[in-house]
This record gives structure tokens, C-alpha cells and sequence, in this order.
């Protein structure tokens, strides 16, 4: 979900693999040459996802890569596809860790609109089945720093390649 920290912590995480990084939102800017709210603004949600979509099919097909995604990313059933050919980890945070993150964010355009809490709270209700589909479930609190969530994560990805229920790691 936005806020939870996949740009701030893939990257960290990804320096702890000895991986290259990419963030699909990162790219999208740099392919269209205008920051997210601009596309959204220009070409609108519909388009954004379609050059989303283009962009991690392009960017899975790597080894030895980290990916951060927007948190959107889960809506598209073809994503699902491009997100398995890697470990896919769901950076899960209370709506209040989010609240307290995004308060004065204008960068997340889904979000301008209405009231904050409100509008997180509808969007998790409708992405949480879907977020509930990744590989590794990480429960984010608001004392962890980037490279401890980072460290937590690598420690639980062995538990992943057991058979059961998908995994929980949570401080
Ligand atoms: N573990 C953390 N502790 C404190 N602040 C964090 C942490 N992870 C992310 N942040 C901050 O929260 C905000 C959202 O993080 P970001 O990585 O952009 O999330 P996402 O990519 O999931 O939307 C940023 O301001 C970032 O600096
Ligand atoms: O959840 C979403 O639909 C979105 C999340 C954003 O990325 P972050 O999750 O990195 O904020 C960005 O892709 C866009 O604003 C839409
Ligand atoms: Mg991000």
C-alpha cells in the first residue's frame, strides 16, 4: 500500500542482497518525463496502469533485482503474472502509520481528494485480498527503521520456501 515504505526499504533491501534496484514509479517518471500526478493529471489512472504494467513487464524478467512497485500494481490480473516470476513481499502498516506518513503528501494523486483516512481506509478494503496474495507477509510499525524492516525481511524469506500458510514476520 502507498506509505508503507517499498521504495525507502526495496532499496535498502536490495543494497543488503547485493542487488540493482528499480522502482516502477522511478521509471515511469523517467520514461514520460513527468512526475506521477502528471500522468495521472494528463492521461489519467487508466493510462498510468497501462504504462505500469509495460514497465514491470520489462523489469521482471531480471535476476538479481529488487523491485519496488506503486501499491496499485496489485489491481491488474496480467501484473499477477509478471509479479511471481520473483518473491513478492507485502509491506502491511496500520491506516494510522499511513495517516501519520501521508498527512501532508501531494505526491500520491489517488489521495488528494477527500478525507485521508477515509480514502486509505476504502482502498485497503479493497486491495487487502489482493495484497493478501504475495509471498511474505511483513507487518510494518512505526519504531522499525528502513534498514531494520530491511534486515527483518531477508531473516524471514527462508520461512517462504516452506509449504504452508503464507508467512508473517511482525517485530
Ligand atoms: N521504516 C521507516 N521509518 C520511517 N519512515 C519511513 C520508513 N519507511 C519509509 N518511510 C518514509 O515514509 C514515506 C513513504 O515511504 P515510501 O518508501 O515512499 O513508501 P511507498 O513507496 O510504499 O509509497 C517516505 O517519506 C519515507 O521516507
Ligand atoms: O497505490 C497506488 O495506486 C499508487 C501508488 C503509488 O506508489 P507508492 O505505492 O510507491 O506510493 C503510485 O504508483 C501511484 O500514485 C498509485
Ligand atoms: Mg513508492
Amino acid at each position: 500500500m502507498m506509505g508503507t515504505g517499498k521504495t525507502t526499504v526495496g532499496r535498502v533491501l536490495a543494497t543488503k542482497l547485493g542487488y540493482k534496484f528499480v522502482d516502477t514509479d522511478e521509471i515511469i517518471t523517467q520514461v514520460t518525463q513527468q512526475s506521477i500526478s502528471e500522468v495521472f493529471a494528463t492521461s489519467g489512472e487508466s493510462a498510468f496502469r497501462q504504462i505500469e504494467t509495460q514497465v514491470l513487464a520489462r523489469v521482471c524478467a531480471y535476476t538479481h533485482l529488487a523491485i519496488a512497485t506503486g501499491g496499485g500494481i496489485v489491481l491488474r490480473r496480467e501484473n499477477w503474472s509478471y509479479l511471481h516470476h520473483g518473491l513478492i513481499v507485502w509491506l502491511d502498516a496500520p491506516i494510522e502509520l499511513l495517516y501519520t506518513r501521508l498527512n501532508t503528501d501531494e505526491t500520491r494523486p489517488l489521495l488528494q481528494a477527500g478525507d485521508l483516512r477515509t480514502q486509505l481506509e476504502t482502498l485497503l478494503q479493497q486491495r487487502q485480498p489482493l495484497y493478501s496474495q504475495a509471498d511474505l507477509r511483513v507487518n510494518v510499525n512505526l519504531e522499525e527503521t528502513p534498514e531494520q524492516l530491511a534486515t527483518r525481511i531477508l531473516a524471514a524469506i527462508p520461512q517462504v520456501l516452506k509449504k504452508g500458510e503464507t508467512p508473517t514476520t511482525q517485530l
